[in-house]
């Protein structure tokens, strides 16, 4: 780190423009970033805070403006430019391959050739440091979304930049681990270090933040200190109104049908770092909404894959969807008992980045709905007018803003597209409903509107499965909550018996759930 003075900016950013085709996503910003603060950017889904990080970083390149960095005026033309200026990024989505271990994806990412021992004790090293303990041969296919961040973390750190920019880094973290990023982030700000700090989680940025960016349709709507602001105030500046509120009338006591049922779910861990999941029972009734709280990496993502068919089981009768066996049944036959899924991951796994909405829309819906989607008797033809009416159903439904009509999943900013996955699969009136994360990377007012879809879907009689880190969420939402840990799953608590403190016992494996009186008549144990 090179040392500035005092008084003048670490960075300095004047009327920075970029457009994709017609759309303005930042309009001529104005950002000033001084040493050792950590500075917010907020705005609401498609705002343009992206865009403006990606220029800073030199992922894209601003069709005018100038970037002031040290006093000095630069042109960042890539990322590896920006390193060597001392910026680094932490991205919302990830770049780092399954394949490889943590260190190994770190040398990938160095600009010079280092030894992978030392990249692998160096990394050892600054996660200890800073609180982020990592094992650097842990092959990241088998690690969870939080301890991915970590590795994006330290791999940062590793370059020593003066401006780290962080894009919604909580968004995958349990509370704990948010806490202690927070510490990570505000030893990096003691040490003389800036953040420049993008979240939708408004009380962290009131918590954290020394000034506040607001951004709106690409431009700068307000420059506050957001200690001085309430969480309403902060996101009445991002919206331009109060935000919706979640309307649920009184919880729902799982009287319905039961529609999915998990019974006796065991599977072996497939890795030396992947859950095993161990005799897991619940049931999903209609009418309700069951969450699944716990701290990632605890079983989550190999749950999900059981529920869905990416992974089979040898029991056909372990899950049953609609009362129908479908333990052995893939993904597609699932879809056809009535069950639809959002997965956590959003580009790659919920949607193909590189192909248009229509595209993805079919993709998830050819094996229930071919006939609506698909002409021709044995020559099979996409029926592109009734995909794209489809994709304007589910934007309208959504509220999913875009540029163009048609674009690719990866042209919309991380909030719309997965408002329009969610839409998509609500667009089918699913029966069983399984979504991982709904409102990961999303602004309060776009999971206000996720968390109202969820709930009307199951009031008109589906049953509805959260696995949620967002603790809040759940309480909000949710009828019963359930928690994971080590691979097992707890009974499912009614939300009058459910308190913060409870679960987060549960959440670290003490058994606070079977000490619940009357526990036999919580109606969702199978
Ligand atoms: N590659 C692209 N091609 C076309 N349009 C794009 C592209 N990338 C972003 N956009 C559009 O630019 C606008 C700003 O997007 P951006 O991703 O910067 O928003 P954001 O504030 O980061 O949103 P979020 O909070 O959802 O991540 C959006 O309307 C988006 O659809």
């Amino acid at each position: 780190m090179s040392a500035i003075s005092t008084d003048q900016p670490l960075l300095d950013v004047r009327r920075i423009t970029k457009n994709f085709g017609n759309l303005v996503a930042c309009n001529a910003i104005d950002l000033v970033i001084r040493a050792g603060e950590i500075h917010a950017l907020l705005g609401e889904n498609g705002a343009g805070k992206s865009t403006f990080v990606k220029m800073l970083f030199g992922s894209l390149q601003p069709v005018s403006g100038q970037i002031i960095w040290k006093g000095r005026p630069v042109s960042i033309s890539s990322p590896a430019v920006a390193r060597s200026l001392g910026i680094g990024m932490v991205f919302q989505h990830f770049s780092l391959f399954d394949s490889l271990t943590a260190a190994e994806n770190i040398a990938l990412s160095l600009d010079k050739a280092i030894p992978l021992s030392d990249i692998a004790s160096r990394a050892r090293d600054i996660g200890n440091a800073y609180g982020l303990p990592l094992d650097p041969n842990a092959l990241v296919g088998d690690l969870s979304v939080g301890e991915r961040q970590r590795i994006e973390i330290i791999r940062c750190l590793l370059q020593e930049p003066d401006l780290i920019i962080l894009d919604e880094p909580t968004s995958v973290l349990t509370p704990q681990e948010a806490d202690r990023l927070f510490v990570t982030l505000e030893r990096l700000r003691s040490e003389g270090r800036s953040i420049l700090y993008i979240s939708h989680r408004l009380e962290e940025v009131k918590r954290l933040c020394d000034r506040a960016t607001v951004l709106r349709h690409g431009k700068v709507v307000a420059q506050c200190d957001p200690r001085r602001e309430t969480a309403a105030s902060l996101a009445r500046m991002m919206v331009g109104n109060d935000i919706g509120i979640v309307r649920r009338d009184a919880p729902a006591i799982g009287e319905g049908s039961a529609l999915l049922e998990i019974a006796g779910l065991s599977q072996p861990s497939r890795g030396p770092f992947s859950t095993a999941l161990r005799d897991m029972r619940l049931s999903v009734h209609a009418g309700e909404i069951v969450g699944i709280a716990g701290v990632a990496g605890n079983g989550q993502g190999e749950f999900f894959e059981a529920i869905s068919g990416e992974v089979t089981q040898a029991g056909p009768d372990t899950i049953r969807i609609g009362g129908v066996a479908a333990g052995q049944a893939g993904i597609s036959r699932r879809r056809q008992l009535g069950a639809a899924f959002v997965p956590e991951e959003r580009l790659g796994h919920g949607a193909v980045p590189e192909l248009p909405l229509t595209d993805n829309l079919f993709l998830s819906r050819y094996s229930t709905d071919s006939r609506t989607y698909l002409r021709g008797r044995s020559l099979k033809i996409l029926a592109q007018d009734a995909l794209q009416s489809a994709v304007k159903r589910i934007v309208k439904m959504m509220d999913v803003r875009k540029s163009g009509e048609n674009p690719d999943a990866s042209a919309l900013s991380g909030g719309n597209l997965q408002k329009f996955i969610i839409g998509r699969e609500l667009d089918r009136k699913p029966a069983v409903l399984v979504v991982n994360q709904p409102t990961w990377g999303v602004d309060a007012g776009a999971a206000a509107h996720i968390r109202q879809a969820l709930i009307d879907l199951a009031r008109s009689g589906s049953a509805v499965l959260i696995i949620s880190q967002d603790l809040d969420e759940l309480l909000e939402i949710c009828d019963r909550v359930a928690v994971m840990n080590h691979g097992t799953l707890s009974d499912a608590l009614p939300i009058g018996e459910v308190t913060l403190e409870k679960i987060g016992l549960m959440m670290g494996g003490v058994d606070a759930g079977h000490s619940v009186a009357g526990q036999a008549s919580v109606g969702g144990m199978a």
